[in-house]
């Protein structure tokens, strides 16, 4: 997730000098370095690689998985300035356990970013703490939209967000995995059936990034009255898709709120 809202910051002209990314391995650290021209340190060459990364650091990203993100600002802390911006991309971490974990006062912005932030094409909410300015916020703001749409939320919706923008990408990429499944089935060569599903659920896609693009109207534009389409959802309507993916979402917030719990 991290590599993507990098990808969308460097395409959109932050210069790579100003950016300093941890990772664990040496191998990785070599990796970033060389595709995005920027410092990369790694834990396994240097335990205080976090650290000097964070030291100086306007704005701080804190990416790792949810359970080791407090532990992650904690090992920071020492070295933050108290303007220190830290953003948090984990899903289930709340601004109050980030803020428990570092120095009274830090400013914490907790995101909630997709994968499509490595084409500029993300969607990125923000929530802030009490700590964080207007001014903060805005910095933060401008910085993210380089990787794509930033929404500015409560809290309390992130859960519901993430399990829509958040997972969603993989939602878009099942449906591309079953259609082509579909395809091996109804006879279509397997490598034949993965390209025109990839294309045409890529292809939908850029339709629905046109301004004002209605998802409503557009797969209307493709039923024809009596025809194939129409067949096909009907049939979806049928097997109670659209309950199903409700499901599917109520079930990715209800994880959240569990991870939360059990980070508590
Ligand atoms: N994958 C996704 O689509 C999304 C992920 N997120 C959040 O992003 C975070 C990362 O998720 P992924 O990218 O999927 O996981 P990942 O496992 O691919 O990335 C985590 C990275 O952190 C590194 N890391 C772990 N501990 C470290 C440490 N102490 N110092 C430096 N680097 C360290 C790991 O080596 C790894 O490269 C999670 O908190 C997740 O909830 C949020 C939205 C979407
Ligand atoms: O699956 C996850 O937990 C993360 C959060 C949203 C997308 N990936």
């Amino acid at each position: 997730m991290n590599e993507a809202i990098l990808g969308g910051l460097l395409a959109a002209g932050t210069d790579p000098s100003d950016v300093v990314a941890t990772v664990r391995r040496a191998e990785r650290a070599d990796e970033l370095a060389h595709r995005h021209g920027i410092m990369a340190i790694a834990g396994a060459e240097d335990p205080d690689n976090n650290k000097l990364a964070a030291k100086g650091a306007g704005v701080v990203i804190l990416g790792v998985k949810p359970v080791g993100i407090t532990d992650l600002a904690r090992e920071i802390s020492p070295v933050l300035a108290p303007s220190t911006i830290v953003v948090s991309v984990a899903a289930a971490v709340s601004i109050a356990q980030l803020e428990a974990a570092l120095p009274p006062g830090q400013p914490v912005i907790r995101t909630m970013p997709n994968t499509p932030a490595r084409l500029g094409r993300g969607v990125i909410s923000v929530s802030a703490g009490s700590n964080v300015t207007p001014e903060q916020q805005q910095l933060v703001t401008e910085l993210l939209s380089a990787a794509g749409t930033v929404v500015e939320i409560p809290e309390d919706q992130v859960d519901a967000l993430s399990a829509i923008s958040g997972s969603g990408p993989a939602y878009a990429f099942y449906l591309a995995e079953a259609m082509a499944a579909a395809g091996v089935e109804l006879g279509l060569d397997p490598e034949l059936s993965v390209r025109i599903s990839r294309e045409t659920v890529a292809g939908a896609g850029y339709m629905l990034a046109e301004p004002g693009a209605d998802p409503t109207a557009l797969r209307v534009a493709v039923t024809s009255p009596n025809g194939t389409t129409e067949r096909a959802i009907a049939a979806f309507n049928e097997g109670g898709i659209p309950a199903i993916i409700a499901d599917g979402a109520r079930a990715a917030a209800a994880r959240a709120a569990e991870i939360t719990k059990q980070l508590g």
